[in-house]
């Protein structure tokens, strides 16, 4: 049966894309399958009248700390990331554009004629007006995350729920690409993934999300209608949120 927009459970997410993930099969840069793909479902989201903000990570391009350890200053490093997340941001909107899905590319490091500089009241009202957010560009600031920078912005802009799409789907006892005997996790509060260490999720991002009760569920980005699922109230993943003692 079709899913209906009387069927959402959420009317504002914050989705976090890897970059990584974005190059597929592909030792870097873009698969531009990938990119069409996850259109489609974001556009799935707007289709039942979810507000979608989406965070793109870099790692498909840069990352500061691997710049660093070829010999760059890890601050300019972690600016190329930046950039590289913008890069990502664009070839996304353009992906969501050839699906009819209106969109706009907000970075937190000014660059005019090219996307918009991020303002939190401006991007309340594309969202409400049911446009794509594609907040480019991280934190602004050098030695963050995008998973921070996701948390940040879902924070900022009243997402009910803050979604990390990855690799793996969901959270393990150990990292389930080096340990195969790890176990997942159904459900965790955000004082056991940071007493235990679980690195799916930098601890910033996490701290943050404890400190403003906000709800973050990491799922498998290749699981198609994953993510459609879970805005209608479905158990894809790990949920992590407050969980009283
Ligand atoms: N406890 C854990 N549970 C699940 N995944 C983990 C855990 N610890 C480390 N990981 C790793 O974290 C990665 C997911 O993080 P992600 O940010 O999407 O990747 P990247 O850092 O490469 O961009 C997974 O590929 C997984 O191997
Ligand atoms: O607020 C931020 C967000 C990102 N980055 C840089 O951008 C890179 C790409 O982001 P990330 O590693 O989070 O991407 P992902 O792992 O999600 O692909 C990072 O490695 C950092 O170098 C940064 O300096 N500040």
């Amino acid at each position: 049966m079709p899913v209906k927009a009387s069927d959402r459970k959420f009317k504002r997410i914050l989705l976090k894309l890897s970059g990584e993930a974005l190059m597929g099969a592909e030792g870097f840069g873009i698969d531009p399958k990938v990119l069409d793909r996850m259109a489609l479902e974001v556009g799935q989201l707007v289709g039942i009248g979810v507000q979608v903000g989406l965070v793109i990570g870099g790692g498909n391009l840069f990352r500061g700390a691997s710049l660093q350890k070829a010999g760059l200053d890890r601050v300019t490093g972690d600016h190329m990331g930046m950039l590289a997340t913008v890069m990502n941001g664009l070839a996304m909107r353009d992906a969501l554009e050839r699906c009819n899905i209106v969109s706009r590319v907000m970075s937190a490091i000014p660059m005019s004629g090219v996307v918009d500089h991020y303002d939190r009241r401006k991007a309340m009202r594309a969202l409400q007006r049911g446009e794509v957010v594609i907040f480019s560009a991280g934190t602004g600031n050098p030695f963050f995350t995008t998973d921070s920078a996701a948390c940040l912005r879902g924070i900022e802009v009243d997402a009910e729920l803050v979604l990390k799409a990855t690799k793996v789907d969901g959270v393990y006892s150990a990292d389930p690409a080096i340990d195969p005997t790890a176990t997942k996790y159904d459900r965790l509060s955000y004082d056991e993934v940071l007493n235990k260490k679980l690195g799916v999720m930098d601890l910033t991002a996490i701290c943050l999300c404890r400190d403003h009760n906000m709800p973050l569920r990491v799922f498998e980005m290749e699981k198609a209608g994953a993510l459609l699922n879970i805005v209608v109230g479905g158990d894809e993943g790990t949920l992590i949120e407050e969980i009283a003692e």
